[in-house]
Formats: C-alpha cells, structure tokens, sequence
C-alpha cells in the first residue's frame, strides 16, 4: 500500500534525521513508536504529504508522493489519506457539517451530505451536525476528527497521538473507532504513539530509535 525508501529530513543543514525502508500492505495496521524527539510525527507527516523528505521516496496507493504539488497533491491527499491529529483543527467558524463539506470540496469530491450524516452517525455524533467546534467536548471534538480522516474513504488513515490525552475508556474507545473505520474503508492504519496502553493491541510495530538521528549535510 506504501513504500517509503531511503527517507532524510533536515530541519537544519547539520541535523539530519534518517528513517527505516517501510512497506506496508493494503488493510495493515501498524504502530509507530519511538521516545520523544525520535521522529515519529516528521515521518507521519511526510507519510502524508504534509512535508517533503530533503531525500527518498514515497510510494502510496500506486502514486509517487513528492511529485505531485500543487491542487494535485491536496486532491491526491484529500482522496487518499485520512488524518488524525493531536488537536482536530476544525475551522472555528464553520459548522461541523461545514468543516466536513469542505473536506469533501478540498478533495475535489461532490457534496455529499448524506455520507457525511452516515459518518458522523456511525461514530454518536450526529446531533452535533451544526454546532461549531467551541461547543464541542474534547471527546467529541475528536470524533468528528476521526470522522473527517474516514469520510473520503481512505486508503490509509494516519493518527498521531490519537489516545495520549485520554483516560482508559475513551482510549480503547478511540482505538476501537480508528480500527472499526479503517476496516470499514479496507484502509492501511498507522497509529504514532508512545502511549503503552495501545502497543498490545497491534501486531506490526515500526519502532524509531533516537539514534537514528544524525549529524551532518548529506
Ligand atoms: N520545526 C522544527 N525545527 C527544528 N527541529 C525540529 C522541528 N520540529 C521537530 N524538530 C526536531 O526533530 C526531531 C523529531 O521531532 P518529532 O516531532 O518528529 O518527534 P516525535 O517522535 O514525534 O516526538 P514526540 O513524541 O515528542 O511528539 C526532534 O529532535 C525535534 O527536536
């Protein structure tokens, strides 16, 4: 389902960080761990096409990441890739519908409002379709996230961090929601955590260690 292959990023000309050949299969689940600094949210990040490597390569569903720019790789990301992150970043003056509208539109997809009252439904918050985010709890804030990342029917849903902040309940209920959609959409699923509590309940683990953090210009 994706490849990453021969992955550098510099955040400055002498800090480089190198990461580990990765492939994964269609519907993996997958753990990236690693102690603080060690890069996790960097790789999920241009897992994503949030950012681009200073070197290597992405290859998900087919498409070589870090050539597409512009439209192209919104459209690409919008149609491909579910993300989960800490914080849900929902537009503070736009409704949950909205928001989820706009999800639809970035990704270059029709307005579909009855996949939208599906989603928000499947995961008990579909009486909060026009509230604004501010009237939302932080449970329910994350819901709607984890609605947004499903919505397009992903390919590959990333989560990162999605459980640090939560007590024991809300955490498994949050993996039980990241893994219900992600089989419900046939999705590959990566989940970054330090959080203990999560590493049991997925079998394949990419694990980051600090020292793969290196001095020097390539
Ligand atoms: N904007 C930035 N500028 C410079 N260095 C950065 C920047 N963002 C991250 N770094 C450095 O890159 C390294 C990896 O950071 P990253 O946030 O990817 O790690 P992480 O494993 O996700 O950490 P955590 O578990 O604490 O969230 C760290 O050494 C960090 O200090």
């Amino acid at each position: 389902m994706f490849q990453l292959t021969g992955i550098r990023y510099n955040y400055t000309t002498t800090h480089t960080l190198s990461f580990p050949d990765w492939t994964a299969a269609q519907g993996d689940r997958w753990l990236l761990t690693g102690v603080s600094g060690s890069g996790k949210t960097t790789l999920l990040h241009m897992l994503a096409g949030l950012r681009q490597p200073t070197q290597g390569t992405a290859i998900i569903a087919g498409t070589n990441l870090y050539t597409l720019s512009g439209n192209k790789a919104d459209q690409f990301r919008g149609q491909n890739i579910g993300l989960v992150l800490q914080k849900p970043h929902l537009l503070s003056v736009l409704t949950v519908e909205e928001n989820l509208l706009l999800t639809q539109y970035m990704a270059g997809l029709p307005q579909n409002k009855q996949r939208i009252a599906e989603v928000l439904s499947i995961l008990s918050v579909l009486e909060k379709r026009k509230s604004m985010p501010h009237q939302l709890s932080q449970g329910q804030a994350q819901r709607i996230s984890i609605a947004r990342a499903v919505l397009n029917l992903p390919k590959l849903i990333l989560a990162d961090e999605p459980t640090s902040s939560l007590d024991d309940l809300n955490c498994m209920r949050v993996l039980d929601l990241l893994e219900t959609q992600a089989a419900a959409c046939g999705a590959t699923l990566v989940i970054a955590t330090h959080d203990a509590r999560v590493k049991n309940r997925i079998a394949n683990h990419l694990h980051l260690e600090s020292v793969q953090t290196v001095s020097g210009t390539l």
